[in-house]
């Protein structure tokens, strides 16, 4: 998938400013920057939810960016969201195949990406009933159900908004878990995190966004040593 100076402005407020990436299959790739710097806007416009004002997104040599949420999903862009987004009064399999195209789905023997659903659903650390109701799932195990729901769909693009905010220890290896699943089943994840032990140790690549513009791009070691990137985050860019 290819970002090509993607921009969204909100009134007065650019939230993504020549936003430019690209994500290749198995590739893991960090999104991060200070609050509000446009981590969620982008993770929109690739997803369809936002309309972007101008800029491309390629997918697989598609251009995907005027594409409605819906086809953009089948065509292979999946996501999570901060906050896990389910049907509160549905049970758990019902929120599971959300999305899904069921067709395609019994055709494949309930597997996706070369794992099983129980192989997914052992990786989240979740022993369920199918028939119970979504809400007898803690927060973090509704942000795990989340991940495996997304991965289920066999994507090509998988986008993970803060997965390991709000979970405890266990509940991020997890998450690693997961994304490991995914990745071995080709998917580029694309992780928005403020975790940074997890984003340098997971991430190939990392894109810096600050007030919704791209500061830097690299491997993780040169990231974190990067003059522009240091400042983003102690705030002195703010007042200078
Ligand atoms: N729908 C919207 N309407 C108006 N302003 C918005 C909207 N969505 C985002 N913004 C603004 O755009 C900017 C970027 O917001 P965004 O949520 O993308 O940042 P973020 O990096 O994901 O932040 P955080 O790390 O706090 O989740 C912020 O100033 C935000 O207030």
């Amino acid at each position: 998938m290819t970002l090509d100076r993607v921009c969204k402005r909100f009134g007065g407020v650019v939230a993504a400013n020549e936003v430019s990436f690209s994500l290749s299959p198995r590739e893991v790739h960090g999104l991060i920057g200070p609050n509000g710097s446009g981590k969620t806007t982008v993770l929109n416009l690739i997803s369809g939810v936002t309309e972007m004002d101008s800029g491309n997104i390629w997918l697989d040599g598609q251009l995907i960016s005027k594409q409605p949420c819906h086809v953009r999903a089948r065509g292979g862009v999946s996501r999570t969201f901060q906050h896990p987004r389910l049907l509160k009064r549905c049970d758990i399999q019902t929120n599971l195949y959300l999305g899904i195209d069921l067709a395609n789905m019994k055709q494949k023997s309930m597997t996706s990406c070369g794992y099983t659903l129980s192989e997914l659903l052992d990786a989240a650390g979740l022993s369920i009933n199918m028939n119970d109701s979504i809400t007898t799932l803690s927060y973090g195990q509704q942000k795990l159900f989340e991940i495996v729901r997304a991965i289920l769909s066999h994507p090509k693009v998988i986008l993970l908004d803060e997965p390991a905010a709000g979970l405890n220890s266990k509940e991020m290896e997890r998450v690693v878990a997961l994304i490991d699943c995914a990745v071995k089943g080709d998917a580029a994840v694309l992780l928005v995190e403020h975790s940074m032990d997890l984003v340098m140790s997971l991430c190939n690549g990392i894109t810096v966004l600050n007030f919704g513009r791209p500061i830097a791009e690299g491997q993780p070691e040169e990231i974190q040593s990067n003059e522009a990137v240091i400042e983003a985050y102690l705030g002195r860019g703010r007042s200078a």
